[in-house]
């Protein structure tokens, strides 16, 4: 008889995605513990949001993270003693960072090199500089060190399966030469609310605030608006095609946040003072609808001549990038296999549940690694 094991998980970021992967987490729980063969039992013994955590020094599962969470006083973990509190533990962990906190993303190297997995949705680690991203492979098992694992399919089209698809591509040696599609659940709600191919269309502020409240955004909506959440993307699918792109503002990004919102000093000033620029967004509505248009936010790379764009373009209203809806992706790989028809990838790109079934399937992933 097999004997059982035990993954430790450590959580940091209980938001929209945080909170819905640990509902997942608590249905795999059971599952794998349950699979023939050597049961795996996944044991939680860290939870921290920004302002609180709550673990035991005996490496105790929490058995009731939401109320033990509400009835922390507990400050989280600096991050050193959080790698020094998972090394320690009597058994394989696994990192799952829900935030999108540069610190954290700048922490996985540490984090990997002392035999500490990571999954996550956080695109700040891999889209930030290309040391980083090195960093962070070659110390990796799934890279070229001997460290923890690392996955992060979530951060480029949620829980749609874009980067495993794209490593597909790659590894099994097609010459992948263009991606291109839309990269933000939030843009794709923003113009297909604000445009829809049907005609009307909502107001583009009030649509950015319908956003936010249906967790599509970023933590401040001014990180999509500006643009650098699409080149983020963009920069992990160009460097896992093998570009060397030193950072998501060396190349062209469209932001499409006022200048004189410019210098706002929250996200709330912001979203208070955005109305005053919906004339500007109804201008641009109606120059395409002239040409029989909509305009949609999108993003490209081309790969033989290295280049990444993103921005706003005009569309026929009969192209598949003008008819998606809601939160929707679509992401098209060009390659030499797929030849003319290129491979398509399609579905909600943003939303808590979505997003977190890419950071549980991961974990699924690397908890296999680990046996
Ligand atoms: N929402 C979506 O549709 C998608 C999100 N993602 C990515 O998923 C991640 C989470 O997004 P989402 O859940 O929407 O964001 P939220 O703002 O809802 O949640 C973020 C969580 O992270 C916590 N946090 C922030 N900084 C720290 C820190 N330094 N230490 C510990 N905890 C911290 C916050 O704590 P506190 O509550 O105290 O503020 C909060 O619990 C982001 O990286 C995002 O880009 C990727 C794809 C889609
Ligand atoms: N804010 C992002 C969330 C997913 O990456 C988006 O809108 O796509
Ligand atoms: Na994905």
């Amino acid at each position: 008889m097999p004997l059982p094991r035990q993954v430790f998980i450590a959580v940091i970021g209980a938001g929209g995605v945080g909170k819905a992967f640990l509902a997942q987490l608590s249905h795999l729980a059971s599952n794998l513990s349950r699979s023939p063969g050597a049961p795996t039992y996944l044991s939680l013994i860290l939870l921290s949001t920004s302002k609180k955590s709550v673990y035991h020094s005996d490496y105790k599962s929490l058995s009731n993270w939401e109320a033990e969470l509400q009835n922390s006083t507990t400050p989280p973990l600096p991050l050193p003693q959080l790698a020094d509190y998972l090394v320690k533990a009597p058994g394989k962990v696994v990192l799952v960072d829900n935030t999108s906190n540069q610190d954290v993303a700048d922490s996985y190297p540490p984090f990997l090199k002392k035999g500490i997995s990571i999954v996550t949705p956080n695109k700040k680690a891999f889209s930030s500089t290309y040391q980083l991203w090195t960093d962070i492979f070659s110390g990796a098992a799934n890279g070229t060190g001997t460290g923890g694992y690392v996955f992060h399919e979530s951060s480029v089209g949620a829980g749609l399966p874009v980067i495993s698809t794209l490593k597909d591509l790659v590894e099994t040696g097609d010459d992948v030469r263009k991606i291109e599609g839309v990269f933000s659940g939030t843009m794709s709600f923003l113009f297909n609310s604000f445009q829809p191919v049907s005609g009307g269309g909502g107001k583009f502020s009030a649509e950015v605030k319908t956003a936010k409240e249906k967790g599509f955004t970023e933590p401040d909506p001014r990180d999509d608006l500006n643009g650098l959440d699409v080149a983020r993307k963009l920069t992990i699918l160009a460097r896992l095609v093998g570009l060397k792109i030193e950072s998501p503002t060396s190349f062209p990004v469209q932001s499409l946040i006022p200048k004189e919102l410019e210098s706002c000093s929250s996200g709330d000033e912001f979203l208070s003072r955005l109305p005053e620029f919906d004339n500007e967004m109804e201008e641009l509505k109606a120059d395409a609808e002239k040409e029989g248009k909509v305009v949609r936010f999108v993003g490209s790379v081309d790969v033989p001549k290295g280049e990444v764009k993103v921005g706003l373009e005009k569309f026929d209203k009969s192209h598949p990038i003008a008819a998606l809806k809601g939160s929707d992706n679509i992401i098209a790989f060009y390659t030499k296999r797929y030849g003319d028809n290129p491979l398509i990838i399609q579905g909600a790109g943003a939303g808590g549940e979505v997003t977190a079934m890419g950071v549980t399937s991961d974990l699924i992933k690397v908890v296999r690694l680990l046996q």
